[in-house]
């Protein structure tokens, strides 16, 4: 398997204290900072924007994968680009032109991913991989943290993932698969075994009193399950 990579969501972090936080959570072994960006629109729930963004940049030694839950989503896209992000990633239901976005994100230099809702079909994907560098899966419903994991999206993870292994076998490419909502120590072992590589977890690090100790024994439980 590809090196699995944990993804601190920092919409669970001390906001009062979020540069710090950041750099406590890569210190700990964090391989992405996960940043979660809503609108009030798409989902009904407001939070961060490039600024909050431009100004943790400094404290982010790993890059920030960023999570944009707006609509409609191209014009914030250079705005993210211009304040540091290294991965950008929407739903395809935010966009009237959803290839068109994916080429937008890479033209400015940012890794470029879609994002399913649980109940959304993974179709989505049928004529774009070749402009997508990860597949986000919601395993709950957009909008706020602390939810509980949805089991259904351990088929739908297996479902992707054969399609970007299939996908893989004919062009080489690598596409790395992210799930996010609920993941926790007691089911990241299944999630890892359904092909995810790429985990974000916002209540279940940010909730621990030790990141070291919860991240570690994260890539742990992936280790064994994936052995
Ligand atoms: O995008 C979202 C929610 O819409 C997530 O990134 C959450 O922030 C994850 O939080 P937990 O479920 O891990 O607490
Ligand atoms: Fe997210």
């Amino acid at each position: 398997m590809t090196q699995a990579r944990i993804a601190p969501s920092i919409l669970s972090a001390d906001f009062a204290r979020l540069g710090e936080e950041v750099k406590n959570v890569i210190a700990a072994g964090a391989d992405l900072i996960h940043f979660d960006v809503m609108d009030n629109h798409y989902v009904p729930n407001l939070t961060i924007g490039p600024l909050v963004c431009e100004a943790i940049k400094p404290y982010a030694t790993v890059p920030i994968d960023v999570h944009l839950m707006v609509s409609p989503v191209d014009r914030i896209v250079p705005d993210f680009a211009k304040a540091g992000a290294d991965i950008i990633t929407f739903h395809p239901e935010a966009s009237s032109h959803i290839d068109r976005t994916l080429g937008l994100i890479k033209h400015h230099g940012c890794q470029a991913g879609l994002v399913f809702n649980p109940a959304t079909p993974l179709d989505y994907l049928d004529y774009v991989l070749d402009k997508v560098d990860m597949v986000l899966l919601m395993s709950v419903n957009p909008g706020f943290g602390g939810q509980s994991f949805i089991p259904a999206m351990l088929d739908k993870a297996r479902a992707c993932r054969a399609r970007l292994d299939a996908y893989k076998a004919r062009s080489g490419r690598h596409i790395h698969l992210e799930i996010d909502g609920g993941v926790k120590i007691d089911n990241i072992g299944d999630i890892a075994s359904a092909g995810v590589d790429t985990f974000v977890a916002g209540s279940a690090i940010f909730g621990h009193a030790n990141y070291a100790q919860i991240i570690g024994d994260m890539k742990a439980e992936i280790e064994r399950a994936t052995r």
